[in-house]
């Protein structure tokens, strides 16, 4: 990885009842990172956090090559576009023409034609009042809005939340040709295993609060596999050696199924240990954060 888009160093942050961090993070320039983690585990105060809308209690962050808590010029944040998870209400009563007129000032790099491009893409028509677009057609709205002042990096909370089939194929069109000239960045957080999979180069497990970890994509979903043995062949206790051995199930029939999160060491394993691996499984996205999760708490009770 070279240049960071945005890096968090041993950044905390103090809640009542939530603790995020120390976290550290870096977001490479010119790739889609996703944050995936479950309800609660921190990823909106992260984008928040980032863009100095929430102060932390200690650590260092940089967006874009800059210092966010010592650069108040709004130059570096007019180069960022963000699409929170949820609108403010106060925005209801306005026509969405009225506020793209408000915001369009604030965005040297404003292009009508690539707002209106995206206005026909989406089918939304901006005459209609904020509080009376529908939950998809809103969020359409607000994501041609950050698209159209040419953003060098876009963060994206839960981007597909309330789109419809149709809308969330073109969301995707969209960002990957967004992604085409090679030197923007995408940080955004999903809940949607089918979205990670389209857009992701990165994937950053957060639980707890915590970063577990940044993986390139395929190399994820090469290391996280499933083999299936047999028990007669192979007993409970000796596949526990495994490397990267992580769940161990009966599925009956004699057979065990290994869970391993460093599959090509395993297959190496298993050959020189002569275990013949009957059928193997690369594991989805869903499951590896189940294990993740799991084992997050099961680290917190010990
Ligand atoms: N303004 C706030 N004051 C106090 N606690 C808050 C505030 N906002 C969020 N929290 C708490 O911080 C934690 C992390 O919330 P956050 O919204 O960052 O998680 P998330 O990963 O984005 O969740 P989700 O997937 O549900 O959107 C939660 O326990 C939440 O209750």
């Amino acid at each position: 990885m070279n240049e960071n888009a945005i890096s968090l160093k041993e950044v905390e942050l103090q809640r009542t009842h939530f603790q995020l961090g120390p976290i550290q993070l870096e977001v490479p320039k010119g790739y889609v990172t996703a944050i995936v983690g479950p309800n609660g585990s921190g990823k909106s105060s992260t984008f928040k956090l980032i863009l100095d809308l929430i102060k932390p209690q200690k650590g260092d962050i940089k967006l874009l090559g800059k210092n966010i808590s010592e650069d108040d010029d709004w130059q570096t944040k007019s180069r960022v576009g963000f699409l929170p998870e949820l609108f403010s209400p106060h925005d209801n009563r306005l026509k969405a023409s009225a506020k793209t007129e408000f915001v369009k000032k604030w965005y040297p790099e404003w292009d009508v034609n690539r707002y209106q491009e995206l206005l026909r893409l989406f089918e939304v028509d901006d005459g209609i009042k904020l509080g009376k677009m529908s939950k998809g057609m809103r969020r359409k709205y607000e994501f041609a809005l950050i698209l159209s002042h040419h953003p060098e990096l876009l963060l994206l909370d839960e981007p597909s939340s309330g789109l419809d089939p149709l809308a969330w194929r073109t969301m995707i069109d969209v960002l990957h040709r967004y992604m085409e000239p090679g030197d923007r960045t995408i940080l955004m957080a999903s809940h949607i295993v089918e979205e990670v999979k389209r857009l992701a180069d990165y994937i950053v497990f957060m639980i707890h609060g915590r970063v577990l970890g940044v993986y390139e994509k395929d190399e994820l979903f090469g290391s996280w596999h499933a083999f299936y043995v047999h028990g007669e062949q192979v007993n409970r206790k000796r596949v526990q050696a495994m490397p990267g051995q992580c769940g161990i199930e009966d599925t009956g029939g004699g057979m065990l199924r290994v869970i391993t999160r460093m599959a090509p060491d395993a297959e190496d394993w298993c050959g020189q240990e002569h275990i013949t691996i009957t059928h193997r499984q690369a594991l989805q996205l869903d499951d590896i954060l189940a294990i993740l999760v799991e084992q997050e708490r099961t680290r917190l009770r010990a």
